[in-house]
């Protein structure tokens, strides 16, 4: 499948980011920190917490224009930006299809959601309010939301925290499908290094704060052949390169 949306990968080159309190504490979250997302990849930010993994990409999201540095977002496709965060932040007001629609730009607003709502297991749920859905569920509707916008690139900050291992694998799952049908250049925030491995064509570990990358570990592996044993020989030579992360 031809990854899709860009045409130039996503540069990061961050030279610093501090907070400064209103009593002139500053705290530099990030220094140099320098990296590339390849076009179609998906790529996880693994790191300990507190290291400047949100504030990076609040960065990137927008949200933040106070660091000093440049990033250069893929380019090409629909340059939408799509974004999923820890808290799914549905309308509440708003049925599960209403949310989804909302978020289309003008161009996509007839568009056909059946093949996306079954892959994610919502079809039954689309004239649901987020307050009828549980927290898994109103996962999947952020997910939706995301892929229906066929964004150029998309960042996702641990979407996938503070629900069960059970759940929380079988929206991994429901993730790489939908990714799958259309690579979309993708950054994941996570500190669940098992997560990363499943997911990712490549994993930019980051080094405590001020956070710098401390290395890459690439998976150039089918994600099918990830199976169980597959995945402790990653976790395997993982550690043996970067024996200090967990
Ligand atoms: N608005 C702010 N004002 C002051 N300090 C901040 C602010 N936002 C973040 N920080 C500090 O910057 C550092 C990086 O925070 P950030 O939330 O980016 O870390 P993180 O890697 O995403 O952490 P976690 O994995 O725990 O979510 C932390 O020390 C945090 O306390």
């Amino acid at each position: 499948m031809q990854p899709v949306g860009a045409v130039v990968p996503l540069k990061v080159d961050i030279a610093e980011k501090t907070f400064r309190s209103a009593r002139g504490v500053s705290i530099t979250a990030l220094q140099d920190l320098s990296f590339e997302v390849r076009q179609g990849e998906f790529a996880c930010l693994l790191g300990p917490s507190g290291c400047g993994k949100t504030t990076t990409l609040r960065i990137l999201l927008g949200l933040d224009k106070d660091f000093s540095g440049s990033f250069q977002l893929p380019q090409g496709g629909s340059n939408r930006i799509a974004a999923v965060f820890q808290e799914p932040t549905l309308l509440p007001w708003r049925t599960v299809e209403q949310n989804v629609r909302l978020a289309l730009p003008k161009s996509l607003r007839a568009k056909d959601l059946d093949g996306l709502f079954d892959t994610l297991g919502l079809a039954a749920m689309r004239s649901l309010y987020p307050a009828e859905l549980s927290l898994g569920l109103a996962r999947r509707a952020a997910l939706a939301r995301a892929f229906a916008t066929e964004p150029a690139v998309l960042f996702l900050d641990e979407p996938f925290v503070s629900l069960d291992e059970q759940t929380a694998e079988r929206l991994r799952h429901l993730l790489l499908t939908v990714w799958s049908a259309r690579p979309t250049t993708a950054l994941m925030v996570t500190h669940n290094l098992r997560e990363a491995l499943m997911l990712s064509d490549r994993i930019i570990v980051l080094a405590p704060r001020p956070t710098h990358v401390l290395g890459v570990f690439d998976v150039r592996l089918p994600r099918q052949h990830r199976n169980s044993q597959v995945m402790s020989d990653l976790l395997r030579s993982f550690h043996h390169r970067f024996p200090d992360v967990t």
